[in-house]
């Protein structure tokens, strides 16, 4: 597999300047982006994630062309963003929550066609993405009215349409599914997961809804205070930061208090008759074997680690030390 988006070392450093008194002001600098080295291959589909103000939409900013690096390197289809931003805005799709490239008063379908005159995209081309996005994403009931009249679901699929019209290779998508209702996040969802199965378009996805990257990323680059603090897969960041499975047990007679091997009592609760354990070394099958020599069992359920407590520890310890090293938690 190719390499189309590499970054190495990559920074934005931000001059803020205050009023300090009358006269005087004072200029503070913000790293937003400090030593981003990043190598995506071709048809992947990466999270991309991280808490407020660590540095993502200024990462994806430098990735577009839309912000001139401080420093470092940055080559997004063998092109440097901002001296090709005009080549490169061919071969990317970029979707950001707060702009829109659909026009206001006008139905999506003409908006379509314009984007269509914009890129120069041949009409049999044009004709066959869009027959593929106007089934994945159902916009046939909504495809004639004018934009803002739309509903915000309807908005982001007609969104990912226009992104996606001209064929980019790389999509980048800022938040797609922030404010959105059930039924939308899901379509966005499944529309996404397949563009993914296809492989042929290469995908960076910020955003804050971690079942995004729970359902589509195999790959989940965090990043906090404008370094990168963890990447790699859901799996490897359940492991750095030994993410447990979990037992809750209703129990038929209060707890008795016991050690069992293989899993920690995290806690006891309703007068005794529930107890959550964490497994320690142990299956799920053994410690069940144990504890139901210990005490009757009514009812039990084992929860997979969720990936917002690991994510929050993650945060909490990226920030609390500035630049994290997982391995030291
Ligand atoms: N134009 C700007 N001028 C000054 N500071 C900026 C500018 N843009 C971003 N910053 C600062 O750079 C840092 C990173 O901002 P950025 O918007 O990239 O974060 P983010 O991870 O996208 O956050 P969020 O999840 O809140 O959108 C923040 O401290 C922000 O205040």
């Amino acid at each position: 597999m190719s390499v189309i988006i590499e970054t190495s070392l990559l920074r934005k450093e931000f001059t803020v300047r205050r009023k300090a008194g009358r006269f005087r002001r004072t200029s503070t600098t913000v790293s937003a982006v400090d030593g981003v080295s990043l190598s995506v291959a071709e048809g992947e589909m990466l999270g991309y994630i991280g808490p407020n103000g660590a540095g993502k939409s200024t990462t994806l900013k430098m990735l577009t062309g839309v912000l001139t690096p401080s420093g470092g390197t940055v080559s997004v289809c063998g092109l440097t963003p901002v001296p090709q931003r005009a080549r490169l805005a061919r071969r990317i799709g970029v979707v950001f929550g707060q702009r829109s490239q659909l026009w206001w008063d006008l139905p999506l379908t003409e908006s379509f066609t314009l984007l269509r005159h914009v890129y120069q995209v041949p009409a049999a081309d044009h004709a066959a993405r869009l027959r593929y996005c106007r089934s994945l994403l159902d916009l046939d009931s909504f495809v004639d009215t004018p934009v803002r009249q739309l509903s915000l679901g309807q908005r982001m699929r007609g969104e990912l349409t226009a992104a996606l019209l001209h064929g980019p290779s790389v999509l980048f998508l800022d938040e797609p599914t922030i404010g959105l209702d059930v039924l939308s996040k899901q379509a966005v969802r499944a529309f996404l997961g397949q563009v993914a199965e296809r492989g042929d378009t290469t995908v960076v996805l910020t955003t804050h809804d971690l079942a995004d990257i729970e359902k589509l990323c195999r790959r989940l680059v965090v990043i906090d205070h404008g370094h990168v603090v963890h990447d790699g897969t859901l799996d490897e960041l359940h492991a750095t930061y030994r993410s447990k499975r979990r037992i809750v047990a209703d129990l038929d007679a209060p707890w008795p208090g016991r050690d069992l091997p293989g899993a920690a009592v995290e806690s006891v609760e309703a007068d005794g008759y529930r107890v959550t354990l964490t497994l320690e070394g142990a299956t799920a099958g053994e410690v069940v074997a144990r504890l139901a020599q210990a005490v009757p069992l009514r009812d039990l359920s084992v929860l997979e680690p969720e990936i917002e407590d690991v994510v929050a520890r993650l945060y909490a310890g990226a920030s609390s030390v500035g630049t994290a090293v997982p391995g030291d938690r």
